[in-house]
């Protein structure tokens, strides 16, 4: 854009008595700028710096000797170490660090990349949510204890036992529940995690910390399935860490989980471990098959193998893209790698920006009572920022209701702060409010958007797997956010659904409403079938679409008698048990999930409900 005309926009701006937002770096983009900038331009390079930190929220990678024209990239020696000095000083300036990432030498001179940091402020830090996902004994709660305590494991399940928050778990070796831990980066992309006594202090991790990775460690059994899809959904991660046994590699919900990040479009990468202890044919066999399922049509990933620090910036400067599936291979025993993984959670960056101005939006993922404190509730801020003190509507209750709620206390990572910005986790303390009121799906927003519960609401959804087929009233688990509610299908714009087919469909909540919104991602899931879609149209609750209620659906096939169990347990009690056999022989006939049903002995409870383990851990594991 010409000068004069960014001069004259510029002047508009100040006649409306706005601040001046468009700013001309055309004078700042030769790749020999920084050998001896001008006073004037010192000044826009500190100012488009500064930008560009605030935008990654913190961060950002510089890259010297680049210019406009790529075909003529690089610097000579002199030149490149003057660069550099001002880079350094302008990194100074802005009280943040400068680290060497990687140097490469070109035909006209080198060029390097550099990682800009903000120096810690100890009440604040980036955050980075990373699921980790994969099967049962892939070895990620192992990782997830020698990433986080910085001890390597001795391959019988040394490392892990730090993170099992149940006895249960602590005795079958086996995650059941949502559990989060972290993992801090100084200005210098050094860890600060240093457990005394085996135990981590959150509060000094998060203030000596310029940015926190939390992981989500998820469940890789098949049977806490609807545990891990919580995770994915309600935990709102940045990326995906899909974990695989280099030894036994892609079996049971491996794919399961990769469908799953892929439906969720959450970028993924992954890391196979063990390859201490696995025959070199067999890794080959298990990273052969890898980019063949990651290449192929349903995938259409771009795998990257990650052996060196250039192709670990490489990948993760790259890896916004959701196409990107950068592939590490590590082993926990031996630490073989381990610090290329470090290298590239260093440099991840937040996926979501920009979304501070609006009003805000609280996705509660958990509630606990504090002896004290009262009850305090956890998740994650979509949007906005929320202030200490700031009344946010909460709800909707069971009737649709929301209810002006102030906010006491706010923790980050068990860290008393005073605000929460969009895309970070935190707890809030709630006065007059008890623990039963609140349940998972509930939100917390601003006044401005005078929040609607929805009984229905229209999606659009592909089934991804189905045995036979979906018709009008069947009934399955909708995962939306933080919501988990089993949903019936009322209409839909086709007679009926199979693998493969895409619809619209209306669907109604079968205990309560809802705050759904326009966009969001949804799963419809019952034990494997499994159907994935955005909602294209909340319908905002209103009395009479309370009276609209439908009856639960008539058997119209074998499949939709399955499906319709739960509803007839729910809302037809003198339901004849032969019927209800009738659906559990149908169930075990089609369902991939057998196992699932025959945990539930005779008890009267959903189908695809979890087992009482996980019902247990679920409510109350998952820490702030
Ligand atoms: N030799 C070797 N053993 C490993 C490695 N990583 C994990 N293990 C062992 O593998 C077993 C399973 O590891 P876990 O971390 O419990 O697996 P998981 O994926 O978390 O399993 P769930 O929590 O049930 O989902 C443990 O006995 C670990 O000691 C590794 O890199 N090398």
């Amino acid at each position: 854009m010409e000068q004069t005309e960014l001069n004259k926009i510029n002047t508009q701006f100040q006649e409306l008595q706005l601040p001046s937002v468009i700013v001309d770096y055309s004078s700042i983009r030769s790749k020999t700028v920084l050998v001896s900038p001008t006073e004037e331009q010192y000044e826009l390079l500190q100012k488009r710096l500064k930008e560009r930190i605030a935008e990654s929220r913190g961060e950002t990678i510089y890259e010297l000797g680049v210019g406009e024209d790529a075909s003529d990239n690089g610097l000579d020696s002199e030149e490149y170490l003057a660069s550099l000095a001002t880079l350094q000083s302008l990194a100074a300036t802005l009280n943040a660090d400068c680290v060497e990432l990687r140097q490469r030498k070109g035909e006209k001179g080198t060029t390097g990349q550099y990682l800009i940091r903000q120096r810690v402020d100890e009440s604040d830090f980036m955050e980075i949510r990373v699921a980790v996902v994969g099967n049962v004994d892939a070895g990620k709660s192992t990782l997830l204890g020698v990433l986080t305590h910085g001890e390597l494991d001795n391959g019988r399940g040394f490392a892990r036992q730090r993170l099992f928050r149940h006895k249960h778990e602590m005795e079958s070796g086996r995650t059941s529940s949502v559990g989060n831990d972290i993992l801090g980066f100084d200005s210098l992309g050094n860890v600060v995690n240093r457990a005394e006594h085996g135990h981590l202090d959150w509060v000094k991790i998060c203030e000596q910390s310029s940015k926190v990775i939390t992981f989500i460690d998820l469940a890789g059994h098949e049977k806490y399935l609807k545990t891990t899809v919580f995770g994915m959904t309600g935990h709102a991660p940045d990326f995906g860490m899909l974990m695989i046994g280099a030894n036994s590699g892609i079996i049971g919900m491996t794919k399961e989980h990769l469908g799953l990040s892929l439906a969720l479009s959450v970028p993924l990468f992954v890391v196979i471990t063990k390859i201490d202890m696995c025959p070199v044919n067999i890794l080959q066999d298990t990273l052969k098959l890898l980019v063949k399922i990651l290449k192929s049509q349903g995938c259409r990933k771009v795998p990257v193998m990650v052996r060196t620090a250039d192709e670990v910036v490489l990948s993760a400067t790259n890896f916004v893209s959701e196409r990107l599936c950068p592939i590490f291979q590590v082993s926990n025993v031996t630490g073989e790698n381990l610090e290329l993984l470090k290298m590239f959670l260093n440099l991840l960056t937040t996926r979501v920006t920009g979304l501070d101005d609006l009003p805000a939006e609280f996705q509660i993922d958990d509630s606990y009572s504090v002896p004290g404190v009262g009850t305090v509730v956890s998740g994650t801020c979509l949007q906005g920022v929320i202030r200490l003190n700031d009344v946010l509507m909460l709800g909707p209750d069971l009737l649709g209701h929301f209810q002006p709620i102030p906010v006491k206390s706010i923790h980050r990572k068990r860290m008393n702060v005073r605000e929460v910005r969009s895309g970070q986790t935190a707890s809030f303390a709630l006065k007059k409010i008890k623990r039963s009121q609140i349940r998972k799906g509930m939100v917390m927003v601003s006044q401005e958007i005078n929040p609607q519960a929805c009984w229905e609401f229209e999606g659009e959804i592909l089934v991804l797997h189905h045995p036979t087929t979906i018709s009008q009233r069947y009934q399955a688990m909708v995962h939306c956010g933080s919501i988990r509610q089993t949903a019936s299908i009322l209409t839909m714009n086709k007679d009926c659904l199979r693998t493969g087919d895409k619809a619209t469909v209306k669907f109604r909540f079968i205990k309560h409403p809802e705050y759904i919104k326009i966009g969001q991602r949804m799963v419809f899931r019952e034990g494997r079938t499994k159907a994935v879609g955005n909602v294209l149209k909340p319908l905002p609750h209103t009395p009479s679409s309370n009276a609209n209620r439908t009856k639960p659906a008539k058997m119209q096939s074998r499949n939709t008698q399955s499906q319709s169990y739960n509803n007839q347990q729910n809302q037809n009690p003198n339901v004849g048990t032969n019927d209800v056999k009738a659906n559990l022989e149908s169930v075990l006939e089609m369902s991939t999930d057998k196992r699932n049903v025959k945990t539930r002995g005779g008890k009267r409870k959903r189908f695809n409900a979890p087992t009482q383990s996980s019902d247990v851990t679920e409510s109350s594991s998952t820490t702030q």
